[in-house]
């Protein structure tokens, strides 16, 4: 395998770009806007480009990952190449990087689980959002991921939109899911699961829950599934559209249907409850007034739970010698460019999850993108130059350039999945495995 050809010689700058999700290509597509001058290497340590639009969007929304179109035009600009399956930090370092780049971009996103940081987290049973969303979407780092959904009842906390994208796949019939890029995996799990009742508890009360009206009104509209949620607390809050929302669905606790979703307000996770695998969770009760949890007046709950997934927010990708800050939420920088406790670190720069945290939609890394491109090319003339040349990391006869995957030899990925869906009647079955996706990347 070869993948990396001559480099683009005649490009005065070269910057290389860590992550291809939608903040590396949006910063590759304002790079190569700019300038004729630049030639852009996007690397990803997966042999697939695309990031959270292939890994953490539901396999149920497929219209958001359309927004593919606009990556698959970006990769055919001149003086851009993908380097697929190099891990940064592992393969090459950021500091080889800096020595053979002008400026280097971080943009390797916050897949990481924010801690459930209480007793009995450890618990069998127990999962972080992000590594079961990843499972369902077959990303190979989470297919082992193999949750047990044996049992009846799942407790899934968080109110934001991550929550309901996990309560939504676990909700919905199997066979609503069927025609989906689901995993092959997660589709027969979700088959032959015995779940019956979700409840999705959140700490706030519902005028501060941080999911969007257009996600949580899709819930009224599941098959087999009643969506109900604790009542008496939706007083006001004209401007948070969702507790209207919440409000909106019955208040009965014995629902019918072969499914039932709850939601519940300020509830605070203090214990999972269990022996060797989860059985409950215990939680700090606050009464809701206004909509909003009143603090000081908590009780005790326990709540039963064979399976528990805590979407409670994510932490940045960790990468050697960065400077992270807020909990690991992400990297130090000022409008892009990273900052050690010295200042700046020259020609290091950051763009979307990983420069501002996990926040926002796809669109929203296009002008974070910007603003990091617009000071690094601001910078770029008084940079210093690399002490080495590109094609000295990534010509043919390095560890890179025999490892790598190109943009055509993901092209040739793309194409076994889709051929692969056809038989499933589905858009693609994905390759869930690297060995098997190198193989079919051919040279
Ligand atoms: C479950 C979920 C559902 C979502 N649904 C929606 C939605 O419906 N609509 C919407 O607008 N937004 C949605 N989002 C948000 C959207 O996905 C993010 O805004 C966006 O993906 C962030 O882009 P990013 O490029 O910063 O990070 P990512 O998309 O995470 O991309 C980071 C890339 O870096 C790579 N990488 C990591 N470490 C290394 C390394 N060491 N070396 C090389 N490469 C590395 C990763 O493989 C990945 O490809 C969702 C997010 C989640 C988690």
């Amino acid at each position: 395998m070869s993948a990396v050809g001559a480099h683009d010689a005649d490009r005065r700058y070269h910057v290389a770009i860590v992550g291809a999700g939608p903040a590396g290509f949006y910063a590759a597509e304002a790079l190569l806007q700019a300038s004729e001058g630049v030639a852009v290497d996007l690397y990803d340590r997966l042999p697939t480009p695309y990031g959270l639009v292939r890994y953490g969007v539901a396999p149920d929304h497929p219209k958001l990952k359309q927004v593919i179109t606009v990556f698959r035009a970006i990769a055919a600009m001149a003086g851009f190449r993908f380097l697929g399956n190099v891990t940064v930090g592992r393969d090459v370092s950021v500091e080889d990087l800096r020595r053979h780049y002008h400026a280097v971009i971080i943009a390797c996103g916050a897949e990481r689980d924010r801690v459930l940081d209480i007793p009995g987290a450890d618990l069998k049973g127990v999962h972080g959002g992000m590594a079961f969303v990843g499972w369902y979407n077959g990303h190979p780092y989470r297919r082992s991921l193999a949750p047990d959904l044996s049992g009846k009842t799942a407790v899934v906390l968080g109110l934001g939109n991550v929550a309901l994208d996990v309560v939504r796949i676990l909700a919905k019939p199997s066979d609503a899911l069927a025609r989906t890029d689901i995993a092959a995996h997660a589709l027969e799990t979700l088959a032959a699961s015995g779940i019956e009742r979700i409840v999705v508890a959140g700490r706030s009360g519902p005028a501060q829950a941080r999911c969007t009206e257009k996600e949580l009104r899709e819930f009224g509209t599941i098959p087999g599934c009643v969506t109900t949620a604790e009542p008496g607390h939706f007083a006001a809050s004209p401007e948070r559209g969702v507790a209207a929302i919440f409000s909106g669905f019955p208040a009965a606790d014995a629902a019918m249907g072969s499914r039932h979703c709850h939601f519940a307000f300020g509830l605070q996770p203090i214990a999972i409850l269990g022996n060797d695998r989860v059985s409950g969770v215990r939680f700090a009760r606050s009464p809701i007034s206004e909509g909003l949890p009143l603090l000081g007046a908590e009780v005790e709950v326990d709540v039963e739970a064979d399976i528990v997934i805590a979407c409670i927010g994510s932490r940045a990708t960790l990468l050697p010698g960065l400077p992270y800050v807020g909990g690991e939420s992400f990297v130090r920088n000022e409008a892009g460019r990273i900052c050690d406790a010295q200042g700046w670190v020259p020609a290091l720069y950051a763009a979307g999850w990983i420069k501002r945290g996990a926040s926002g939609t796809i669109g929203t890394n296009r002008a974070d993108a910007v603003e990091t491109v617009g000071h690094l090319l601001a910078d770029l003339p008084s940079l210093p130059e690399p002490t080495s040349s590109v094609h000295l990391l990534t010509g043919a006869g390095t560890s890179i350039g025999r490892s790598s995957i190109s943009f055509a030899q993901w092209e040739n990925i793309d194409r076994a999945e889709i051929l692969g869906g056809a038989n499933h009647a589905k858009p693609r079955e994905k390759i869930t495995d690297i060995a098997a996706m190198i193989l079919n990347a051919g040279e």
